[in-house]
């Protein structure tokens, strides 16, 4: 049984009576064991996937849409806009479909996954894309929010971060404590703020005994955080987290310094391993953004960073679905062969 996220930390949440519940019963998702790679396993280190593929649209954005969207709505919004990499943009769409309001999301052309437009487009969004990035899209959609009566449901909204910080709540509650060690993707940031907010606010209130230290990773070729400073061409195949000037760059650098954890980055090709690692050993098909996690903990287990015994959770923030395209990278369809046993048999590898 799922309940609307707002109903389940309803006491945690900047809501009341009067915020309308715009839900698409997203949260309570699964934290999976993982087996573990061999530099894990041998250090008595036990890893867990919180799986945010296996929200409404597919990814951790839900938890946030939904309590900006409820708030807009309580604010008598008629429209929301959102600039995105896709999968704010699916899940504004999802949940302005729900609400029965407009939704206008900026793409940057060509560097949006087939799935997530695919959402946007049949949730019934006003889908523009832009010839820029990201970073020219959030800027746009900042200006547009500011001179049209639209709600603006990016991370900067800070109803998004107040839903996106339910995760470590879910996490503590499951269990029992804080992981010592929380590994996710960052791109805008929102993410890794959001969490590290949610895990001060459960041990202010007594309910987890430890913080954990946070693990941020970049694709290597879109790691402004790590070098100090914006990059004006971010280029990864990562397409979720090809951002230049993380918006929440303060909230990402605390949530580093606080919990005496890292921002580091990762190869596209280190995060192709990850993802065919999850997908080929774990059973996970978690698209590209949210391999860099595991990518990055890999890192960490080679170079024996992570103390002995100790509990890593990791976020994988979206669905493999959404990126089809990127699934040929690491796996080749063999071409058709004819409709008899002994062919069949023969592609098996059985004769
Ligand atoms: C799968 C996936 N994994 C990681 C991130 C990074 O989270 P943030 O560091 O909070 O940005 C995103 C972000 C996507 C967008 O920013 C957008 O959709 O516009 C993502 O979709």
């Amino acid at each position: 049984m799922r309940f609307p996220l707002i109903e389940r930390y309803r006491a945690h949440l900047p809501v009341s009576l009067n915020t309308p519940v715009i839900s698409l019963l997203e949260g309570s998702t699964p934290l999976i064991p993982l087996k573990g790679p061999e530099e894990a396993q041998r250090r008595g280190i036990r890893l867990y996937a919180k799986f945010e593929g296996l929200n409404p649209t597919g990814s951790f954005k839900d938890r946030g849409m939904t309590l900006a969207v409820s708030k807009a709505v309580e604010e008598g919004a008629k429209a929301l806009a959102a600039a995105s990499t896709g999968n704010t943009a699916a899940s504004a769409a999802a949940y302005a479909a729900r609400a029965g309001i407009r939704a206008i999301v900026i793409l940057p052309a060509g560097y949006v996954a087939l799935g997530k437009v695919a959402q946007s487009l049949v949730h019934g969004a006003r889908i523009i894309q832009i010839e820029g990035n990201f970073d020219q899209a959030l800027a746009l959609t900042k200006a547009l929010t500011e001179a049209y009566p639209v709600a603006l449901v990016n991370s900067l909204n800070p109803y998004r971060l107040e839903g996106q910080k339910t995760l470590a709540f879910e996490v503590v509650d499951e269990l029992g404590d804080a992981p010592q060690y929380h590994a996710l993707p960052v791109g805008n940031a929102g993410n890794i703020t959001a969490h590290w907010m949610g895990y001060k606010e459960y041990h202010a209130l007594g309910k987890a005994s430890r913080l954990p230290r946070m693990l941020g990773f970049q694709a290597a070729g879109a790691a402004p955080l790590v070098l100090g400073r914006p990059v004006e061409k971010p280029e990864t195949l990562a397409t979720a987290i090809r951002i230049g000037n993380p918006a929440s760059w303060q909230g990402a650098m605390r949530a580093k310094e606080e919990s005496g954890g890292t921002i580091e980055a990762v190869t596209d090709e280190e995060i192709l391993l990850a993802y065919r690692y999850l997908a080929q050993e774990e059973g996970i098909f978690c698209e590209p953004a949210s391999a860099a996690a595991m990518a990055g903990v890999w890192k960490l287990l080679r170079e024996d960073r992570l103390d002995p015994g100790s509990t890593v959770v990791l976020t994988l923030t979206g669905h493999g679905l959404k990126d089809p395209a990127t699934a040929e990278k690491v796996a080749k369809l063999l071409p058709p062969v004819p409709a008899s046993l002994e062919a069949v048999a023969q592609a098996a590898g059985l004769l």
